[in-house]
């Protein structure tokens, strides 16, 4: 981000020949026993500075590093100027420079450690305020609905960063959460999604929280008109809209249109980018289904996060370390994806979370100066919660021709200690099983040892583990709402600090502009075949095979 393109730094040309020269040489095998001593080297208690449970251990001693590689690495952060960019964003600058915007989430989060001059930023706590007394009152049954009974069903309306996140904290902080309250989640425009989920609720016992920072995505927009129009074919009277309507959103004209007063509007503000927006009022589901302490707890274990971010040495700072990793397979050994492997059903949507939080951060092919990148940026994020995965994908991850960087991720301790723990303990072996498997591999010696003289040669080959794959592990004691908090956080500032050396930025969403453009064009053509203009012939094509055999 010092205006240079990433391959222009001495360290990046520096990992180059380093790459050429060694990588056939780097072998986990080898670097293992050379070195009774590489897991102490290469990995990192974290112990949050404001709460010492908040703790967890990053393991990436199963990485195709070396000390000096690893120190190139941080050269390469040293010179893209990390450490400027993460202060100028913590100091509210408007590192967003294509929509001249400051990137504070970490504003959402801030228990008075860092001074942040932005408008906005003071009217946070009341915002948080406001969400304490309403999910209070929601929680405890003090809010009625239209005929006086208490809400047992929220809907969150809302897609993208107005949904992932919520989702996905709700599910993995199921064991905090109010067990009579349900809450669904409506975010695809497909009518399915919404019909589904109104199956399931009664006009009387329902709120609706239409969340969006715009006030004007369509998919979310269409979804809570619908689900106005349901509510009030019951309930008739469009005053009861407000005890069964709440808005989280930084448009108040947008809103008080639909017919949700301001007093029902939880507000935020630009500078809270879409992906990041869960420590706002986006996360309002998130507070009614845990209350509103576990939520503070999530923002504060995030906000530990966030100090040590800010003050931590870089060959100490989690984020950075696990940004570099990240780089060295995705630039230099050419890996395409990496794979988020939780091994905790409650984090089951985490892969999901950080699909948006990665890709549509860091998929950018210019740089903020404009100019095209020579290099790989952003990689695919995918992932499933584990042993899932291990019956479906890991096939590839261990003996496909593809090199899949992963992080497996795991509590100690389960909330569902069901037979004495029993499942857990499979659990964790299967989670420190896949990680050596994947380093050391099997050789074919092994195997022709184990299958005996007998074997033939093409059984003998297709039973070989080549090793040498590389991964990141991290455990915590339990998966607390801080310790999520503290997760989260970690990721985001991955991605801040990757963006920053691919010198891109990670803070717009350019990319999903076009595909929205044309459908509202083609929406407009869709009665008649003769309306169908401007199109290439296999979009034409397509829409004429559609207007042919469409019902209604
Ligand atoms: O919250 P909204 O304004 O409704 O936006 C919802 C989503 O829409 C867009 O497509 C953006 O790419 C996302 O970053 C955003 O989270």
């Amino acid at each position: 981000m010092s205006g240079k393109l990433a391959s222009e730094y001495a360290s990046w040309k520096k990992l180059q020949s380093i790459y050429d020269a060694e990588h056939s040489k780097l072998i986990l095998k080898d670097l293992f026993a050379a070195d009774p001593e590489r897991f102490n080297k290469f990995s990192r208690e974290y112990v949050s500075p404001d709460d010492p449970s908040v703790t967890f251990l990053l393991d990436f001693s199963k990485n195709l590093v070396t000390e000096p590689i690893l120190g190139t690495l941080l050269d390469l952060v040293r010179e893209a100027q990390l450490e400027t960019y993460r202060d100028k964003m913590f100091a509210g600058e408007h590192i967003n420079t294509s929509e001249d915007r400051a990137v504070l989430h970490v504003a959402l989060r801030n228990f008075n450690d860092f001074s942040i001059s932005e408008a906005g930023v003071n009217e946070v706590s009341g915002v948080l305020a406001h969400m304490k007394e309403f999910s209070e009152a929601v929680r405890s049954g003090s809010w009625k609905g239209y005929t006086g009974k208490t809400i047992n069903t929220v809907v969150n309306i809302g897609i993208g960063g107005s949904d992932l996140g919520p989702v996905m904290v709700t599910e993995a902080l199921k064991p905090y959460s109010k067990r009579d309250l349900t809450t669904h989640f409506v975010s695809n425009i497909d009518g399915t999604h919404l019909a589904e989920t109104l199956r399931l609720c009664d006009p009387e016992t329902t709120l609706f929280i239409i969340a969006s920072k715009t006030f004007t995505t369509q998919e979310t927009i269409t979804n809570a008109t619908s689900a106005r129009d349901w509510f009030l074919s019951t309930a008739k009277d469009k005053a009861h809209v407000a005890k069964h309507f709440v808005a989280l959103s930084t448009n108040t004209k947008a809103v008080t249109e639909f017919g949700i007063s301001e007093s029902n509007m939880f507000q935020f503000w630009d500078w809270v980018g879409g992906r990041y927006s869960l420590w706002s009022a986006i996360g309002l589901s998130i507070a009614l289904s845990i209350g509103y302490d576990n939520f503070e707890q999530l923002l504060k274990g995030a906000h530990g996060m966030d100090k040590h971010f800010k003050t931590a040495p870089l060959e100490k700072n989690l984020p950075v370390l696990l940004a570099v990793l990240g780089i060295w397979y995705n630039d230099f050994y050419g890996a395409q994806t990496h794979a988020l492997l939780p091994y905790d059903q409650y984090l089951h949507k985490f892969a999901d979370y950080f699909q948006q939080g990665d890709m549509e951060s860091n998929g950018k092919f210019v740089t903020k100066g404009g100019e095209r990148v020579n290099y790989q940026t952003g990689p695919i994020i995918w992932g499933a919660a584990g042993t899932n995965g291990q019956h479906s994908f890991y096939q590839l991850v261990h003996q496909g021709t593809k090199l899949i960087p992963a992080d497996f991720i795991a509590p100690a301790t389960t909330h569902n200690p069901i037979g004495h723990s029993k499942h857990h303990r499979i659990l964790l072996s299967n989670f420190f099983a896949q990680p050596e498997a994947l380093a050391f591999g099997k050789t074919e010696e092994e195997v022709r040892k184990e299958l005996g003289p007998n074997a033939s040669e093409p059984l003998i080959k297709s039973k070989v583990f080549e090793g040498n794959r590389p991964s990141n592990s991290i455990i915590f004691p339990l998966l607390t709402p801080s310790t999520l908090g503290a997760l989260i956080a970690l990721y985001e500032h991955k991605i801040f600090t990757q963006g920053v050396i691919w010198g891109i930025n990670s803070f717009d969403q350019m990319g999903v502009e076009l595909g929205k453009v044309l459908a509202k064009a083609i929406l407009a053509q869709l009665e008649k075949p003769e309306d169908v203009k401007g199109h290439d012939s296999s979009t034409t094509g397509l829409i004429h095979y559609y207007q042919k055999y469409r019902k209604e």
